[in-house]
């Protein structure tokens, strides 16, 4: 029977079915960040179950609020710090090698095609661009995926996305991804896989495959997924060179994982990009989205370049581009905050570094930062900020501030004119 990526993951992973219809999976990489594990940490501790299933498949990282800014982020810091060491995990990300979970953890190779992973985050969707099946989760699910290294899903239904044409010029994965929100709406995939496929997608790099399958959760998906290919072997060319004697040979053990050509999907959705404009948010949620032409001109006071959607190499080489000789504007304050310390070394050996700094933006540190209110670039009451993160919601990056959602290329330009400005006039 034909199946999609989905069903072929939840099939060689499957370790039992309780119910119909719910499956417990195999785990082949549980992954933490300290502001959802010290909770399941505490938890394990207080019943006497402070174990790991495996250290080596457990991969955990200090992101979100790095370095601490107070008492209490300090001790989240330290309650995974310690749980790291106490257990030997051996892939454990602390200041000065940290960086945002789901830019950091591909990075470092530990993402295959026909994964399952499971992470107490709901980004986590993002590493399906390798064709994994990865699923952000509760703090139960996340302590038992820690002790017994399996998790249990409903067998999800799967929509087909056709993704065709090529991105006309200013146009990027950010922009489509906003565009399928807009268009199916915040509850459109709940409990569903998105599937992305067509032409678009495959001449995508994996930093714009992992743009968009991050926010699939936005639209209520529980993974997006893009089928693994040659742009994904080479990607992980230097972690697999030792397990495949070519890269064709490694595709023709990845591409098991995609979906069979007849699988059958509950929706398919066609979308031609071919005319696709620049794509920004205007309200508190992400399906809120108009073409930038619609909202150009809007003043905004901050403009934020990173998270684990648009922090990537690829996203900050856009937006230097743009920014390449210009000054933000008088009024506007710019923060980068790179995703992980590869890419912030690789900006500064381009000379990136540079172009943001001449330009006026302040460089934070690898971290979440901004993305979530929490620390570096929290916005005053009534405060706009351009953004390239992934969330919108009301006080997301600061109460009663305002979050436009964008790709980097529609921040540069809005960092240069100070309100919300067209990109394609700057390529
Ligand atoms: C802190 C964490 C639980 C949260 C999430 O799961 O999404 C964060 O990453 C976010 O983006 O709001
Ligand atoms: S960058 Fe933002 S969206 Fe991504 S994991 Fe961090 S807080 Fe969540």
């Amino acid at each position: 029977m034909p199946k999609t990526i989905a069903e072929k993951i939840f099939e060689s992973h499957l370790v039992d079915e309780p119910f119909p219809g719910t499956k417990v999976l195999r785990l082949d990489v549980v992954l933490c960040h300290e502001i959802t594990t010290p909770i399941a940490i505490d938890d394990l501790v207080r019943r006497n179950k402070d174990r790991v299933f495996d250290s080596t498949k457990i991969k955990a990282v200090i992101d979100h609020v790095t370095p601490s800014k107070d008492s209490k982020t300090a001790t989240q810091a330290k309650i995974l710090r310690d749980w790291a060491r106490r257990h030997d995990i051996p892939d454990f990300f602390d200041i000065g090698a940290n960086g945002v979970c789901h830019a950091l953890f591909p990075e470092k190779g530990f993402i295959r095609p026909g994964y399952t992973v499971i992470m107490g985050d709901s980004h986590t969707c993002t590493h399906g661009a390798f064709g994994a099946f990865a699923a952000g989760i509760g703090t139960t699910d996340l302590e038992v995926g820690i002790l017994k290294g399996v998790c249990a899903f409903r067998q999800p239904k799967t929509i087909r996305f056709n993704v065709i044409g090529q991105l006309p010029t200013g146009v990027y994965a950010k922009d489509v991804i906003l565009h399928i929100i807009g268009r199916i709406g915040v509850n459109g995939a709940t409990d569903r896989v998105m599937e992305f496929h067509g032409d678009t997608i495959a001449a995508m790099t994996m930093d714009s495959r992992m743009a968009l399958c991050n926010m699939a959760i936005e639209a209520g998906g529980t993974s997006g997924i893009c089928m693994p290919d040659m742009t994904t072997v080479d990607y992980l060319w230097p972690f697999i060179s030792d397990e495949f004697e070519s890269k064709e040979a490694a595709l023709a053990e990845y591409g098991k994982w995609c979906s069979d050509p007849d699988a059958s999907y509950e929706q398919v959705i066609d979308i031609d990009v071919t005319n696709l404009e620049p794509t920004v948010t205007f309200g508190y949620k992400p399906d809120q989205v108009k073409p930038v032409t619609e909202l150009a001109g809007t003043k905004v006071d901050q403009i934020y370049l990173g998270s684990c959607t648009n922090g990537r190499l690829e996203d900050l080489r856009i937006a230097a581009g743009i920014l390449k000789g210009k000054k933000l504007a008088p009024h506007v304050r710019g923060i980068l905050s790179p995703a992980t310390p590869k890419v912030y070394q690789e900006a500064l050996k381009e000379g990136l570094m540079e172009i943001f700094m001449e330009a006026g933006f302040c460089i934070t540190n690898p971290t979440c930062g901004a993305c979530l209110g929490m620390s570096n670039g929290v916005l005053a009451e009534g405060e706009v900020c351009a953004a390239t993160t992934n969330r919108n919601f009301m006080g997301r990056m600061g109460k009663g501030g305002m979050v436009h959602l964008m790709s980097p290329a529609t921040a540069a330009a809005s960092a240069i004119e100070g309100v919300i400005a067209d990109p394609r006039k700057y390529l």
